[in-house]
């Protein structure tokens, strides 16, 4: 199993890193278009495996996608991520251009690779690969979902003092400080919904500091985050890698279901070998389904932003 993380910046790294530590893949190759930053960074990693106990061969590329021929997965975290202040949508000038020429240089190389998109904004980024790529809309995937409900989770535990692995949740929606879905009325605490537990009003807290997960960061950090989204991004590779079936929001192409057509926004998937083998379409409430439809029209502003 061959696997290419493009931007070996904060994200790439720690995507890698994570990678490299479950050791289900054989080859990670990281390029960036510094010279020599993916090479050093891929050096770095390897001097990590006698500690850390893997046999993944990590390796750089300074914009070499000739290294990257027959990947099975790529990873796309190239581009700039957002400062204090900003919104995600802001950084969609630079960063379109960015996802295109990369994904297109990707496929290149690799053309049964399963793209998995990362930079911001990433809804639209994954929208942009499905309209220049032509690649199937199973072997497209954003990455968004799986880190908010990894942040909702740390919220929910916050407020029941209970450890994250005994919390249930997930996230919907666009990934942006306005469009994410938390299900409050999914989530459990060992299989009890968690409104046995604390109050209404402590669950909007919950839901509205999760929303804001990502900007709260990127204001502690002066740039955003990244030890979440690369545990996030590996969860993903090692479900299609290792064919788990296990069912993470992401953001795929949307023909009907949900009631939503042509866009790409976070719901629930089945991920396997095949990427994503199915959406999951579950039963929302009125009041959920509004918030998913509000959320989807933030995202075709944004797409509309796109010049295809
Ligand atoms: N979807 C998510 O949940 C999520 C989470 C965190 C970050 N992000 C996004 O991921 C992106 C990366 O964030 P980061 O913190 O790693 O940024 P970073 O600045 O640390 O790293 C980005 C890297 O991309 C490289 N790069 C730029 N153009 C390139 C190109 N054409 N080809 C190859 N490499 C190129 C840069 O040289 C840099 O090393 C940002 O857009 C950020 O908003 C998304
Ligand atoms: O917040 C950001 O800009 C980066 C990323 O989307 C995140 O949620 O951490």
């Amino acid at each position: 199993m061959k696997v290419t993380v493009v931007g070996a910046g904060a994200v790439g790294a720690s995507c890698a890193e994570y990678i490299a530590i479950k050791n289900f893949a054989s080859e990670v190759v990281i390029l960036d278009i510094k010279e020599n930053f993916a090479e050093g960074k891929a050096m770095d990693l390897m001097q990590t495996a006698s500690l850390n106990g893997f046999d993944t061969k990590i390796t750089g590329s300074t914009n070499d996608y000739t290294k990257t021929a027959g990947s099975d997965i790529a990873v796309i975290t190239s581009g700039i991520p957002r400062k204090p202040g900003m919104t995600r949508e802001e950084l969609i000038g630079i960063n379109a251009g960015i996802v295109k020429e990369v994904s297109s240089n990707l496929i290149k190389h690799s053309p049964d690779v399963t793209i998995i998109v990362v930079s911001n904004p990433m809804d639209t980024m994954t929208y942009l690969v499905h309209k220049t790529t032509g690649l199937p809309k199973n072997r497209i995937i954003g990455m968004g979902g799986a880190l908010d409900s990894a942040r909702f989770k740390y919220r929910l535990s916050e407020a029941l003092e209970a450890p994250a692995s005994d919390v249930d949740g997930m996230v919907i929606g666009g990934h942006s400080d306005t469009g994410m879905v938390p299900l409050t009325r999914l989530a459990t605490r060992n299989s009890v919904p968690v409104s046995e537990f604390i109050s209404e009003e402590r669950l909007n807290q919950v839901a509205e500091d999760t929303k804001v997960g990502g900007a709260t960061l990127t204001k502690m950090l002066g740039t955003s985050a990244w030890y979440a989204p690369g545990a996030a991004v590996s969860g993903l590779v090692q479900a299609i890698a290792c064919d788990q079936k296990k069912i993470f929001p992401c953001s795929t192409l949307l023909s009907g279901e949900y009631g939503l057509d042509d866009l790409c926004i976070g719901v629930p998937v089945v991920l396997g070998k095949d990427g994503i083998e199915k959406i999951v379409e579950i039963e929302l409430n009125d009041a959920e389904k509004t918030k998913l439809k509000e959320s989807a029209e933030g995202v075709k502003k944004t797409n509309g932003l796109l010049e295809l």
